[in-house]
């Protein structure tokens, strides 16, 4: 089998850009469910889910060129925006002098990234298109982050970082080593947009000047130094402001609205035709964006929801009949919930948007709370916010300034359902709620998340390797309109619309999944 072999179920295959492929990707091995049969009715109404309202790209595989049109597709699609796609005439200055051309030959090792170089999307050799996992081809390559030509000088940048949507731990360290990579490529402009894309708008928000003296110990606390916001200005109105201001180096921290945003930019300096490089760096604490390994401030609100579930779990085993119920961020997920639920080993229910269930009837959660409850005394649950969505819920059609629809507070549902069943059947519950949403979110970043970037402080010549100053290099190397992130542990390029094509979301049939019921022990509540 070729690097691109097949794994073929009825001659349709996932498309990659779907979340159902991607997880796809991370789970291989036979776990067998004790409740597989059940799952299987689940997993069949969880796809037609994931795929709902999604593109479908379907491959004839009759047609003896389906490998090259599937791989000229992927080109197209994932091939990174250069400033010279529009500026034919932009020139490169080489980032050493040391080669002859002002580029590392082939030939020999010279320690640079060559254009060429790639990483594997698909690193799981498949024996068989019925292993688990293995229901998409393999989708290719991305381009790996490095040392290249540069196409602008230094002296001629004026850089600006904005940070966008809600507080995830590690925006400080990002900030901080952003501006330090600059100064150390001679940057001297460097500022900070004041509250997101709103900073750009807003006359009493001035932008404020960065350098190293500025930055050097931001990362020791939590929040953004900049400030973050929703909603804003339009496309338009910030890129005018930025040709005013000069900006033609754009860092924009945030999640998926800020990356639609950073697209927009992207394609508005391309119309007016502006040497600007628009780079994001993904901020998500909720994990939702496609095929990115793991995206920073993630492990923190994971290792901080243990916290919370510490919290619940005492305060239900130190009561009568006590229930602890925790509500955990994921605007479109149940990464937090389900990552949390299985490091505590306290949680006894998870409850996540991508896996159905149902709350009264004989086989619900309710019921399950009341056998845990004279079973062993007393029982945790974990929610993930998502859920809110759910019809259970009274719509209000609500938005937030960015669009994004006011979730109704499932957690509260729920403990006040609890609540009532217990009642009602005169069964004795002391039901306890906690939501640590802001307390996690305002977080300083652990080790984990913060190490990459304090790592760049004290190793500079290990710089190449981290994240943050690969991204530096994306700008410098005239790329505009990508992100960068982590995918099979080498940090690389994404072109933006691939990552936000729609949030990434758990697997119900993943190793990960199964993990989680194993550990918490619950049945299907359907
Ligand atoms: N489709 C879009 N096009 C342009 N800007 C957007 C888009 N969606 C969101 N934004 C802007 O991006 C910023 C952050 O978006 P938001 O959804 O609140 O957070 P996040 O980036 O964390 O998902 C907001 O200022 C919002 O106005
Ligand atoms: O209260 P806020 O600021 O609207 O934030 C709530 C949202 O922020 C998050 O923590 C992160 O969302 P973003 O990635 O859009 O910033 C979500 O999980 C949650 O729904
Ligand atoms: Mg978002």
């Amino acid at each position: 089998m070729d690097a691109l072999s097949p794994t073929i179920k009825s001659g349709l295959v996932l498309p990659p850009r779907t979340a159902r492929s991607d997880h796809a990707l991370l789970s291989f091995g036979s776990y067998k469910n004790p409740n597989h049969s059940k799952r299987t009715r689940i997993r069949k109404r969880i796809e037609v889910k994931a795929q709902e309202g999604k593109k479908q790209a379907s491959i004839d595989f009759s047609d003896p060129d389906w490998k090259s049109k599937y791989q000229n597709d992927f080109e197209a699609r994932f091939r990174i925006p250069h400033l010279t796609d529009v500026l034919h005439d932009a020139v490169s200055t080489p980032v050493s002098s040391d080669f002859a051309e002002g580029y590392p030959s082939d030939e020999e090792w010279h320690g640079y990234i060559n254009n060429n170089d790639r990483v594997l999307l698909k690193v799981i050799h498949y024996s068989s298109p019925t292993s688990a996992g293995a229901e998409c081809i393999d989708p290719g390559w991305f381009t790996v982050l490095g040392p290249r030509k540069i196409y602008f000088k230094p002296e001629d940048v004026k850089a600006a970082i904005v940070t966008c949507g809600g507080l995830c731990p590690g925006l400080n360290d990002v900030i901080r080593q952003i501006v330090i990579t600059l100064e150390i490529y001679g940057v001297k402009k460097i500022v900070g947009i004041p509250f997101g894309y709103r900073g750009f708008s807003d006359s009493n928000l001035a932008e404020m000047p960065l350098s190293r003296k500025v930055v050097q110990n931001i990362h020791l606390s939590g929040g953004s130094l900049l400030g973050v916001s929703r909603g804003g200005p339009t496309v338009s109105d910030i890129v005018d402001s930025m040709e005013e201001r000069g900006i033609n180096m754009l860092f924009v921290l945030g999640g998926n609205g800020t990356h639609a945003g950073a697209n927009a930019i992207h394609e508005e300096c391309r119309k007016r035709r502006l040497k600007v490089a628009v780079v994001g760096v993904p901020k998500t604490i909720d994990n939702d964006i496609l095929l990115m390994d793991k995206t920073f401030g993630f492990d923190t609100a994971v290792e901080e929801a243990q916290r919370a579930i510490n919290s619940a779990y005492i305060e239900a085993h130190s009561a009568y009949h006590g229930i602890g119920i925790v509500k955990l961020m994921g605007r479109s997920s149940g990464f937090i919930a389900m990552q949390a639920s299985l490091a505590s080993g306290q949680i006894d229910i998870c409850l996540i948007p991508e896996v159905p269930f149902n709350l009264h009837g004989p086989h619900g959660v309710l019921n399950h709370l009341k056998y845990l409850l004279e079973r062993k005394g007393s029982a945790v649950v974990c929610v993930a916010e998502e859920l809110g969505r759910l019809d259970l819920l009274e719509k209000t059609n609500a938005t937030d300034a960015s669009g994004n629809t006011v979730l109704g507070d499932i957690g509260v549902y729920i403990q006040q359902e609890t609540k009532k069943f217990f009642k009602g059947t005169g069964f004795p519950a002391d039901v306890k709620y906690i939501d640590p949403t802001y307390m996690i979110r305002a977080c300083r970043a652990n080790a984990s998340d913060g190490f990459s970037a304090l790592f760049l402080v004290k190793m500079l010549y290990l710089l190449i390797y981290t994240h943050m100053f690969w991204q530096v290099h994306g700008a410098f190397a005239g790329y505009s309109g990508i992100t960068v992130g982590i995918c099979n542990t080498h940090y690389v390029y994404f072109p933006i619309p691939e990552v936000i094509a729609q949030p990434k979301v758990v697997d119900p049939n993943s190793r990960m999944w199964h993990r989680c019921l194993t550990s918490t022990g619950q049945p299907d509540f359907i």
